[in-house]
């Protein structure tokens, strides 16, 4: 049987207040006074996007070891995570981080139901996901054209070509694609964004057969209100139950980002294990929000996600201990000190 930390630490505190506060016994939920109205405009199942492994391992400056990645990612595939990035099939020159991409493809324990998928940003990359046994691979793109450049060495416009080459090879393989759209809310080298050209990359990656559109505040400077703003532009061009939101945490406005994200009809969530991440050619940004963070808010409210936030926590603790680093998840932090 699990013991709640509080209980064991102090276990003189009343029980109302022990499992108001827990995270472990139970998160105070949509169901008590207050929560009630918010909940009406919520779903009741989220799907949460693991990217630890990949966005979350692909900055980092030490090389990770293989059997480190292949721990945490059957880590998170124990603790119920339905989508676990696995890797890239990106150029070692330009990420030496994702070089062990097919040992790391091999080496998982593939669990019933997870789906693992890899990131390729052309056709080259696709062939070889392929061949090392991906089962989804997600194709990368941005609404910015210096960020397109500074990431895979092309203007936005080359990259939809490149993408058209994997979508079509993807549905002769019968390989699922997922889309993503980098920079939504702001761009590190040319600052704002409009909502236009966010929608009008994600109508062409829609268009050209991707599933799934996560749209990436990279660079983590989004608001409330740019969210909504650019989710309201997006979903007139894509479904909104085909979208996804990814985002970091460098202004600390990822979570309520992904509130209102949710509030008009967003169901699928990227997040990665102890916060941990951002994108090597994203200067200045920092991790991606905590999916420890988000599940935490998600059973709040009363949605389901299918985590066990212990599991999720062990596997946090484990790729923070490998990397000697403390986690950046807030929920990590506060059940450490209960
Ligand atoms: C796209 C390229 C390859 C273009 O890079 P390039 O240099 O323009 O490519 P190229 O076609 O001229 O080829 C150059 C060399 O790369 C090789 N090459 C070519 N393609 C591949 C491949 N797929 N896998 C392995 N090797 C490859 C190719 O064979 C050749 O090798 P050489 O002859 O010099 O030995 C490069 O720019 C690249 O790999 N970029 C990856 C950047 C990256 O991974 N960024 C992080 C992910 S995006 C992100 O984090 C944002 C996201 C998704 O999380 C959402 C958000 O937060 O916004």
């Amino acid at each position: 049987m699990r013991v709640c930390r509080s209980f064991r630490v102090c276990p003189t505190v009343s029980p109302a207040f022990r499992h108001r506060s827990c995270a472990l016994c139970s998160v105070p939920s949509a169901a008590q006074p207050g929560g009630v109205s918010l909940a009406k405009a919520l779903p009741e199942q989220v799907k949460i996007v693991e990217v630890g492994p990949r966005d979350g391992l692909q900055n980092e400056k030490v090389i990770v070891p293989t059997d480190v990645k292949i721990q945490l990612i059957d880590m998170l595939s124990e603790a119920g995570l339905p989508v676990i990035e696995a890797t890239s099939f990106v150029s070692p020159k330009w990420v030496p981080q994702m070089a062990d991409q097919v040992e790391v493809m091999r080496g998982i324990c593939r669990q019933p139901g997870v789906v693992y998928p890899v990131l390729t940003p052309n056709l080259k990359g696709f062939q070889a996901a392929v061949k090392a046994g991906a089962d989804e691979v997600a194709i990368f793109g941005a609404a910015s054209e210096l960020f397109s450049k500074k990431n895979i060495n092309c203007s936005v416009e080359e990259s939809l070509q490149r993408f058209e080459e994997v979508t079509q090879a993807a549905k002769a393989a019968g390989v699922r694609v997922r889309g993503y759209v980098s920079c939504v809310l702001g761009c590190p080298y040319e600052g704002q964004v409009s909502p236009h050209k966010v929608a009008q990359v994600a109508k062409r990656l829609y268009t050209m057969g991707c599933y799934e559109i996560s749209l990436g505040d990279t660079i983590g400077v989004g608001t409330p209100g740019s969210m909504q703003a650019m989710l309201a532009a997006v979903s007139k061009e894509v479904p909104v139950d085909s979208l996804a939101v990814h985002c970091h945490d460098t202004y600390g406005q990822a979570l309520a980002n992904i509130l209102i994200a949710l509030q008009m009809g967003v169901r699928v969530v990227d997040a990665s294990v102890a916060g941990l991440g951002g994108c090597p050619y994203a200067q200045g940004a920092s991790g991606n929000v905590a999916t420890e963070d988000v599940v935490y808010m998600l059973h709040g409210l009363g949605i389901h996600t299918g985590v066990d936030l212990q599991k999720l926590m062990d596997a946090g603790a484990f790729i923070c201990r490998s990397l000697n680093r403390r986690t950046s998840s807030k929920v990590a932090q506060a059940s450490c000190r209960l």
